[in-house]
């Protein structure tokens, strides 16, 4: 059976445009604030946006970004240290929008992969930490204005994001583009098929229905909990599921020979080292890689013609760490210069040491998964983007317009 997710947006979004421009008269302004409780980070995205008169839809005019580390996740064992990092984040909302809106703008914390890891009653405790926070705040409270998200609205709301901002949702031509994510312990896929192939030969729950101006579009969606960049460290170094095994050195050929240190993600501290007497570099890291993403990425049925990919968060930072990109602008690739680089900098670890000992881990899983995991061929184009006309590709703007109308997510 078919997931028949659906995120009705009906004609909600069709004059919510990205706007640049301060309007000239006294048009009626108003604010949303979402936190995304992510598994490196907490972060704030305060967005203000203009309606011009009662009957026409808002357009968004400007973006807020603020963020911290580590992630709400961290704070397993201690939920309100959790929730003060929620708290201290709050203030860039209360600076941002004005007294008087307080307590009609809408606060929203979705969390992801870090908190579906973790024993369900530790995530409670902390979200009931961060509830208490929003309850004693002048702000607007909406109901399950707490919560974790699943991971298919992860990727169907990061596609509305990136595809809203680009302006492709205004268009009449279907014209689309797909999103990569890759977070700190999941990772999402979303793209619209072209071929009724790809949509009949997915895995139960990969499709995604939703509406938008009356039509209906079907989405090939997954999110890969634990297939994350920093949960495929773990995997690769055989350390996920062996937390607290203090004495015990996780070694991989991924990391330079002679490099040994205490790691942390999660709460938990690892130690990690390279091969100290044995081999390292790209090949030997590669083998290793296989095993974290055979057989667990399905490669879709189409992903040759469906024309270019968005991708962002990880993928975006490591682009820039090897020089793949500028930091600023970002750029367009193919998914072999991934390749290229993660080669490189596996066959020169000390020379890229500084940068970080995890880079050829890091490069050579990300070139693993659109290879061997989605199946992308190597001249696939990609843009990595982090910001478009100055907002945040992230799932954060996309969940946001959930508040504002009837957009409803079964
Ligand atoms: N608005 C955002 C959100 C995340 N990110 C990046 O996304 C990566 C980690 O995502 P995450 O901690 O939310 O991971 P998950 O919990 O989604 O797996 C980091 O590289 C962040 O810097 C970003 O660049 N901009």
């Amino acid at each position: 059976q078919r997931s028949a997710t659906l995120v009705d947006f009906s004609a909600s979004l069709g004059q919510l445009r990205p706007c640049l421009t301060r309007p000239a008269n006294s048009s009626h302004i108003f604010y949303g604030v979402m936190f995304d409780a992510g598994s490196t980070g907490t972060r704030i995205h305060v967005y203000t946006f203009i309606r011009k008169n009662p009957e026409e839809l808002p357009v968004l005019d400007n973006e807020v970004f603020h963020s911290i580390k580590p992630g709400l996740s961290a704070y397993a064992d201690m939920p309100e240290m959790g929730a003060y990092t929620v708290s201290e984040l709050l203030k860039v909302a209360k600076n941002t929008v004005p007294r008087l809106e307080w307590k009609r703008t809408p606060l929203v914390l979705k969390a992801t992969a870090g908190l579906r890891l973790l024993p369900l009653e530790k995530a409670k405790a902390l979200l009931e930490q961060v509830q208490d926070v929003f309850d004693e705040s002048p702000f607007y409270i909406p109901d399950d204005s707490v919560s974790i998200m699943n991971g298919t609205n992860e990727g169907i709301l990061a596609w509305v994001t990136v595809n809203f901002l680009t302006g492709h949702l205004h268009s009449k031509t279907r014209k689309t583009v797909g999103i990569l994510d890759l977070g700190g312990g999941s990772t999402q896929i979303t793209f619209l098929p072209k071929s009724k192939k790809t949509i009949q030969n997915s895995p139960a729950g990969y499709v995604a229905r939703f509406h938008l101006f009356n039509l209906t579009y079907e989405l090939y969606s997954h999110s890969y909990l634990g297939n994350g960049l920093m949960t495929a460290r773990l995997a690769v170094l055989g350390a996920l599921g062996n937390e607290g095994l203090e004495w015990k050195v996780f070694r991989s050929s991924c990391l330079p020979k002679k490099f040994s240190d205490d790691w942390s993600f999660g709460g938990h501290t690892y130690k990690v080292s390279g091969m100290v007497d044995g081999y390292a570099g790209y090949k030997l890291c590669y083998q290793e890689m296989l095993k974290v993403v055979k057989g667990v990425v399905n490669q879709p049925h189409e992903l040759k013609d469906t024309g270019i990919f968005y991708a962002f968060s990880y993928y975006y930072d490591r682009a820039v760490d090897t020089g793949l990109i500028d930091g600023t602008r970002g750029g367009t690739l193919e998914v072999r210069d991934f390749k290229k680089s993660a080669k490189e900098v596996c066959n020169k670890m000390s020379k890229y040491r500084s940068v970080s000992p995890f880079l050829c881990m890091d490069m050579t899983y990300i070139t693993c998964l659109l290879k061997d995991g989605f199946g992308f061929k190597e001249n696939t184009l990609l843009q990595l983007t982090k910001k478009v006309n100055n907002v945040e590709t992230s799932w954060a703007l996309g969940a946001t317009f959930n508040h504002f109308r009837n957009l409803n997510i079964h």
